[in-house]
């Protein structure tokens, strides 16, 4: 590996397992990420998807393997603290407080200081409203910036909750199902959304969605049994067949 790409290594997931009192969710699971660039994790049910997604951000903790955020390894740090040091996940269901606006949704997330409601009441600070402005231009509510949260359409909501997680200033971003419940419009306006997220970031999405993996062109890795079965673009993924009979023998 040369220098810049060791450099560029944001995120390292190196020969994870999570045992369930002998069931192993993952098993021996390695997976790299570097900065700018998104990555798709697909797999049928019970693959191991989310066991990966909460072992990152100190939900479960694996019982063998290591992972490296920036060099540091944060297998042991209280979920708090890395989501402190620049990691952030968005759920599937969308998250935004319904009575506060667009704009509010985003300052909150954008706090350094947490305790947010100390200083809610005395302004935002310059840096934050910033943020706040380049996150509205970001997920395309610019326009919508005085709406209450609560009276977005659904695809609305989920844009928001992206730009939540951006407003944070994580720079590895885990979004699980990003375009549940979306038409195809919204997805592939999600996708888009994605795509422009940054090359500052690095970006990992868990979905079903076959379309939307098409649409966001990035690399695919597949997960079965909470073990690594292949990575490659949406095409090599779709044209292998041992992938075929995983995962998309499954969804069809
Ligand atoms: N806390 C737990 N205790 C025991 N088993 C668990 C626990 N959490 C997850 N599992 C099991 O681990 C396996 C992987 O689950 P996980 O939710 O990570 O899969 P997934 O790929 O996200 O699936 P889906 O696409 O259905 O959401 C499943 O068989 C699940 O039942």
């Amino acid at each position: 590996m040369t220098g810049s790409a060791v450099a560029d290594l944001l995120l390292a997931v190196d020969g994870v397992t999570v045992d369930f009192d002998g069931f192993k969710a993952l098993d021996n699971f390695s997976l790299t990420l570097q900065r700018g660039e998104t990555r798709v994790v697909i797999g049928p049910n019970g693959a191991g998807k989310s066991t990966l997604c909460d072992t990152i951000i100190g939900r479960v903790r694996a019982t063998d393997g290591r992972i490296l955020f920036r060099g540091e390894d944060i297998g042991r740090l209280p979920e708090q603290q890395i989501v402190a040091r620049g990691i952030c996940r968005k759920f599937q269901a969308p998250g935004v407080l319904p009575n506060l606006s667009v704009a509010d949704n985003l300052a909150l997330a954008a706090r350094r200081d947490r305790r947010w409601w100390k200083s809610f009441g005395f302004g935002i600070p310059v840096g934050e409203r910033a943020m706040v402005e380049e996150t509205l231009d970001l997920i395309g509510l610019a326009d919508r910036r005085a709406v209450m949260a609560g009276l977005l359409a659904h695809g609305e909501k989920q844009w928001l909750e992206i730009g939540m997680v951006v407003a944070t200033g994580a720079e590895l971003l885990l979004l699980d199902e990003p375009t549940a419940g979306m038409g195809p419009a919204e997805t592939s306006r999600t996708a888009d959304l994605i795509r422009d997220l940054g090359a500052d970031r690095a970006v990992l999405v868990i979905d079903h969605d076959m379309s939307f993996v098409d649409q966001l062109a990035a690399s695919v890795t597949v997960m079965h049994q909470g073990r690594f079965l292949k990575q490659g673009s949406v095409a090599e993924v779709r044209a292998d067949p041992e992938v075929a009979a995983v995962y998309l023998g499954h969804a069809a």
